[in-house]
C-alpha cells in the first residue's frame, strides 16, 4: 500500500501555500509601541544599551509620532523618566504629577491624534527614591496597602487625564481589584481599559529599560514581586486571580522564553485578549546578534513574533514596531 500520508510538501509548496499554514498573521493594530518620556520638554536622547531608541521631552513627542501614525501606528505605551532629583521620594508621590511627562504626554498625545489607543505602565519605580516598584516597609519589604492604594490613585489620575488603558507593572497583590473600583468611583471605568501584567517574571532582561528609565533598585532586587522564572503555577493564578478582580487583558512579560506562559494565558483567559512585552533585553540580544552577523535581523524579529502569535497572544509590545512601520515590514 502507498501510504499518502507521507507527503506533507504539497501542502507548503508555493508562498501563498506556506502563508495559510498561519492560524494568525501580525496585523499592525497588534502592535503597541513603548515610548519613554522625560521631564526635560525638548530632550532627545539615545538610550545606549537599547538600539536606535530615544527619550524625548513632550515637545519631541507629537512630531516623531506623526510619521509613525502616518505608516500605522495606532498604540503606544507611556513610561515617564522624570530626572529632576526632586521628582522620586520614598512614596513616588509625583508618579502622576499634573505636570509630570506622562500626563502631559497623555493630553499631547490625545490632543494630535484622538484615535490613538494611549497605554501608561503604572508604576511607582522610576518615582520611588529607592526604585523599588512599590513603597516600602522599614524592613524593606513591599507594603502593600500603601502601594496599592498609591497605585491605584496613579492609574485613576492616568485615566482622567486621558489614556484609554492602565496597565500596572508594579506587581502588588490586589492592584487591579483596587484600579478598578477606583475607576468607577471617578466614573471613567466604562472607558479605561485595564490591562494586567499579570505574569511579569523577575530576570535579566529588563536591564535596558532600566538603564532608559533610570529605575533599577538602589537595593535589593525584584524578586519578592515579580514571579520567578521557574513559576508556571504561580503566573497561572496570578492570571486567574487577576480575571476575577477584574483584568480586562492579560500580559505576559518577557516574551520569547515565556511562550507556554503566553499559551496558558490563552488556555485561561479565553474571554480577554492576551498582550505579551517582548522586553528590552529581548530587543537589545536580538540587535546584537545580527550585528555579529548570527541572523538577519528582520528575520529573527519576524520569527519571535511570529512564535508569540503562534503561542496566543494578538497585542504586541514591542520596541520592533517603529521599524516595522518605518521599513514597511507588513505593507507586502
Ligand atoms: N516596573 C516598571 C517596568 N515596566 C516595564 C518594565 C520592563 C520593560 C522592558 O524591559 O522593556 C519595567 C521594569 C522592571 O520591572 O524592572
Ligand atoms: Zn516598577
Ligand atoms: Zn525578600
Amino acid at each position: 500500500m502507498t501510504d499518502i500520508s507521507s507527503i506533507l510538501q504539497g501542502g507548503y509548496h508555493h508562498p501563498l501555500s506556506r502563508k495559510w499554514q498561519a492560524e494568525r498573521q501580525l496585523t499592525k493594530s497588534m502592535l503597541v509601541y513603548p515610548v519613554f518620556i522625560t521631564d526635560n520638554d525638548d530632550e532627545e536622547t539615545l538610550v545606549p544599551s537599547l538600539p536606535n531608541q530615544y527619550r524625548r521631552g513632550v515637545n519631541k513627542l507629537i512630531p516623531f509620532l506623526a510619521p509613525l501614525v502616518a505608516k500605522g501606528l495606532s498604540s503606544v505605551i507611556l513610561f515617564g523618566v522624570p530626572l529632576a532629583p526632586t521628582a522620586k521620594d520614598p512614596t513616588g508621590s509625583k508618579a502622576s504629577d499634573p505636570d509630570g511627562p506622562v500626563v502631559r504626554s497623555i493630553k499631547a498625545i490625545k490632543k494630535a491624534f484622538p484615535q490613538m489607543f494611549v497605554m501608561t505602565d503604572v508604576c511607582l519605580c522610576e518615582y520611588t527614591s529607592h526604585g523599588h516598584c512599590g513603597i516600602l516597609h522599614e524592613d524593606g519589604t513591599l507594603n502593600q496597602v500603601e502601594s496599592v492604594k498609591r497605585i491605584a490613585q496613579t492609574a485613576v489620575d492616568y485615566a482622567l487625564a486621558g489614556a484609554d488603558c492602565v496597565a500596572p507593572s508594579d506587581m502588588n497583590d490586589g492592584r487591579i481589584k483596587a484600579i478598578k473600583l477606583g475607576l468607577m468611583e471617578a466614573n471613567v471605568a466604562h472607558k479605561t481599559m485595564v490591562m494586567s501584567y499579570a505574569a511579569k517574571f523577575s530576570g535579566c532582561l529588563y536591564g535596558p529599560f532600566r538603564d532608559a528609565a533610570g529605575s533599577a533598585p538602589s537595593f535589593g532586587d525584584r524578586k519578592c514581586y515579580q514571579l520567578p522564572v521557574t513559576g508556571r503555577g504561580l503566573a497561572r493564578r496570578a492570571i486567574l486571580r487577576d480575571l476575577a478582580e477584574g483584568a480586562d487583558a492579560i500580559m505576559v512579560k518577557p516574551s520569547s522564553a515565556f511562550l507556554d506562559i503566553i499559551s496558558d494565558a490563552a488556555d485561561l483567559a479565553k474571554n480577554v485578549p492576551i498582550a505579551t512585552y517582548q522586553v528590552s533585553g529581548e530587543f537589545a540580544m536580538i540587535h546584537a546578534a545580527a550585528e555579529k552577523g548570527v541572523f538577519d535581523l528582520k528575520e529573527m524579529a519576524m520569527q519571535t513574533l511570529d512564535g508569540i502569535l503562534r503561542a496566543g497572544a494578538t497585542i504586541v509590545l514591542s520596541y520592533f514596531t517603529e521599524q516595522i512601520l518605518n521599513e514597511g515590514w507588513l505593507d507586502q
